[in-house]
């Protein structure tokens, strides 16, 4: 596996984390070695020092021993190079010599403007033949043209089924239990449309900021970052028809055909239906933390937005005229993240207190899937109050480790199974969705409404709900 930006953020904090826990757990092939590629002059011993400091610093303190780590390390190794430069790939491939007859995979862990130059020179020396994989990180290009132009160039040197388009929130252990809740029991399915739903809210909630990555994000901002990829795989999953059998192109068939139903958003829908906030100063778990426009590598006037809420409308006959809430944001109150399947009231009200009826798919930070329903409080008189069935997945299944969203995706693409990574159409579909929205901004000079770090978001965000009757369920 050669890890192009072997030395970012991406491959120290999560790729090689997840590495050393396949390792670990012996699912690695035993003959399979990481080679890193980055353009810092350093030598190997370097790179295996610099990966040990990030991977002890991410792996739980109980998985990590220094035997498994001299072992991992041993497949480690480090090549300095400029992946825009053709020149330099030459180099690769005398380093790489006779090695890896048996396949390589390249994952492109860099911004997602050197994949058109990485697809080409790795074709030019002649490095892409029909035993190589590709992955793509999120996000695919900026926009829709941009999303095709990689998507083309990706193309003409790899078939579909070697390029795997990767989102990690699609390996999240919740994610795929949404799948089996609604596929693997019959309760759900009569009651999981426009008849008995009122909303569905999707809200994925960071305390963080944006770190290290402020010269990236301030291009990017939370609905290309954020929005365009993860929450809208998470509505194709809640949204979706059940595809005829558990596989890549069955599922994603399913997915593809969600995006395309999105009602547009353009125009004068732009100022209702979407809101995009920016963090000013303010505290978080008792510490100060500065505005967005102070963090290092961001533009001190910039109007990226940090916060991104809207109301979608999935136009098919399942969904009909049911809102989907989205909202993502950077250094808000709380990490969380959830789905909320907000179901009907009863049609005709007996008790004084009303309300619940939900099923609560957490995600981040405790995984679990609850359905609160009302129920009697003990005691003279009928008062109720909202109670959960709760399916702790962490309690359920206690014996077994919780894998990482990277691991699962790492080991499929070690297999081959693309059925959770993005088909070439689900990433310009969702694309095609999002950029009249982006558009609209400019056009109608829509900056980011501020929200003080440490809150739950611009009050704009309550209101988009609160104006139709609901609220954010925080
Ligand atoms: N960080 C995260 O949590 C996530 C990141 N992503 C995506 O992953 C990608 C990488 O993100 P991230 O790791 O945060 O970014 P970083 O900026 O931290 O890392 C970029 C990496 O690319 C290398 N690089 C840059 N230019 C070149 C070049 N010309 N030739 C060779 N290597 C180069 C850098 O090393 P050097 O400068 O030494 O060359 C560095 O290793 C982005 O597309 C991002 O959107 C997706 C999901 C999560
Ligand atoms: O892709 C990204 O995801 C992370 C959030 O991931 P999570 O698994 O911690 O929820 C986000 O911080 C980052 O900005 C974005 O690029």
């Amino acid at each position: 596996m050669l890890v192009f930006g072997g030395t970012g953020d991406l491959a120290l904090h999560k790729l090689l984390p997840a590495l050393y826990h396949l390792h670990r757990d012996g699912r690695l092939p035993a003959d399979m070695n990481i080679l890193a590629l980055a353009r810092k002059p350093i030598s190997v011993e370097d790179y295996r020092k610099l990966a040990e400091r990030h991977c002890r610093a991410h792996v739980p303190r109980a998985s990590f021993d220094a035997e498994t780590w001299r072992a991992f390390s041993a497949r480690l190794d480090y090549f300095p190079m400029d992946a825009s430069q053709s020149a330099d790939y030459s180099r690769l491939a005398r380093h790489l010599g006779s090695h890896c007859q048996r396949g390589r995979i390249y994952y492109l862990a860099t911004a997602p403007s050197l994949f058109e130059d990485i697809a080409a020179y790795l074709s030019i020396a002649g490095l892409a033949d029909a035993n190589t994989r590709i992955v793509l990180e999120k996000p695919i290009g900026h926009s829709l043209e941009s999303a095709q132009a990689i998507n083309q160039s990706i193309g003409k040197v790899f078939q579909e089924t070697q390029v795997f388009r990767i989102d990690h929130y699609l390996g999240k252990e919740t994610v795929q239990n949404l799948m089996a809740l609604r596929f693997a029991n019959a309760l759900f399915e009569p009651i999981w449309r426009a008849g008995h739903i009122d909303h569905v809210q999707i809200s994925v909630c960071e305390t963080l900021g944006v770190e290290n990555r402020g010269s990236y994000y301030d291009q990017a901002g939370a609905m290309r970052d954020m929005l365009q990829n993860h929450l809208l795989q998470l509505l194709c999953l809640v949204a979706m028809e059940a595809p005829v059998r558990f596989d890549a192109e069955a599922v994603r068939n399913e997915k593809v055909k969600i995006l395309e139903a999105l009602k547009p958003i353009a125009g004068l829908d732009v100022r209702d239906k979407t809101v995009r906030g920016q963090y000013t100063a303010g505290r978080i778990g008792g510490q100060e933390v500065p505005a967005y426009y102070f963090e290092k590598n961001v533009d001190n006037d910039s109007d990226t937005e940090t916060f991104v809420a809207l109301q979608a409308e999935v136009d098919n006959w399942r969904w009909a005229g049911v809102p989907f809430f989205l909202r993502t944001g950077k250094r808000m109150a709380k990490k969380s993240s959830e789905i909320v399947i907000q179901f009907k009231p009863v049609p005709h009200r007996l008790f004084h207190e009303g309300q619940a009826n939900r099923l609560l798919i957490r995600l981040q930070p405790q995984e679990s899937i609850s359905l609160q329903l009302m129920a009697k409080s003990p005691g003279r008189g009928m008062h109720l109050e909202p109670v959960e069935l709760d399916l702790n997945l962490a309690q359920a299944f206690r014996q077994r480790r919780r894998w990482e969203a990277y691991e699962r995706l790492l080991l499929d693409v070690i297999e081959g199974d693309s059925t959770l990574f993005m088909r070439r159409d689900e990433v310009e579909a969702a694309w095609r969705w999002v950029d009249p929205i982006i558009s609209g901004w400019h056009a109608f000079y829509q900056r980011p409404r501020p929200y003080p770090a440490g809150s739950s978001g611009p009050e704009q965000a309550h209101s988009l709900l609160e104006q139709q009757g609901k609220a954010w369920l925080e």
